[in-house]
């Protein structure tokens, strides 16, 4: 299981964006000389479940899960993975986290297949194991069809595809993915929720961040909603549509974020 307690992140400004934050209106996470993207982050996802992290645009998501993946330190809060301590030991952490970011590359000279063996290979995997591994991921993300194809030459989907497997190669006791069906196709997208699926009937802790309300409905066990840099709704299904005062999602997310506001 995985839980994060009161995170918390800042960034120094720099002049450009002072520019902006003068013109700008009040924003409570600005001051002088930096920006607090993440203020007061909590939430927790036990084995077997899924839990879909909501929020607008800029709210804090992706700042939150650059840190449950160890790529960026919190100022204050802690992060815990199965009893480890992923801030005081983020190497264990890293081990323990697999992490889809909408951001890193493939190397492009590579395979789609040499790419995901790569990493397999930098957690140590060999052999057989290592055969054995990706073939399993190959299959169940159906890869099959471009694996010897050049990343350079792939596909949005099929990027993706060879990004979660590098990911997840490790069989990592949590996985986190950032918007993992972002800018994907109708086929595509459903490979991924089933690969999601998966996971949670292994029994692995899933957190993925989603502007899509149909997957949170579809996956989600429980929902976490950040606003301005602040977790302002964590719980099950069931609970975020009692507390937004709606069984559509959209509505009930919509009418969270005003009562946050409005506070
Ligand atoms: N390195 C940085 N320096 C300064 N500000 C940053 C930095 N990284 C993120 N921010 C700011 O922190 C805020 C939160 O960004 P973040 O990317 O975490 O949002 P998000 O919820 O993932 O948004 P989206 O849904 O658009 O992906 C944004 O206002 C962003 O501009």
């Amino acid at each position: 299981m995985i839980r994060v307690n009161g995170l918390q992140k800042k960034f120094k400004l720099t002049k450009d964006h002072k520019k902006n934050v003068k013109e700008s209106q009040q924003d409570p996470r600005e001051d002088k000389d930096f920006f607090h993207s993440v203020r007061d982050v909590s939430f927790h996802c036990n084995q077997g479940e899924v839990l879909g992290l909501l929020g607008p645009n800029g709210a804090g998501k992706t700042t939150t899960l650059r840190m449950l993946s160890t790529a960026l330190k919190p100022d204050s809060g802690s992060i815990e993975v199965n009893g480890v301590d992923a801030v005081k030991k983020p190497l264990a952490g890293r081990k323990a986290i697999g992490f889809l970011s909408g951001s890193t590359g493939l190397y492009g000279r590579l395979t789609a297949k040499e790419n995901v063996e790569y990493f397999a290979k930098l957690h140590g995997l060999r052999g057989s194991a290592l055969a054995e591994r990706c073939e399993e991921l190959f299959t169940l993300l159906d890869m099959h069809s471009f694996l010897d194809k050049r990343a350079d030459n792939l596909s949005t989907g099929m990027k993706q595809k060879t990004n979660i497997a590098r990911a997840v190669v490790h069989k990592p006791d949590v996985v986190i993915l950032d918007e993992p069906t972002t800018g994907l196709d109708i086929m595509t997208t459903q490979t991924v929720i089933n690969f999601i699926k998966g996971l949670k009937e292994q029994g692995t802790p899933v957190i993925f961040s989603t502007h899509h309300l149909d997957e949170v409905a579809l996956l989600c066990d429980r929902v976490s909603v950040i606003d301005l840099g602040v977790t302002c709704f964590d719980g099950t299904l069931a609970q975020f549509s009692e507390q937004g005062r709606a069984t559509a999602l959209n509505d009930a997310f919509m009418n969270i974020l005003e009562d946050h506001r409005h506070v």
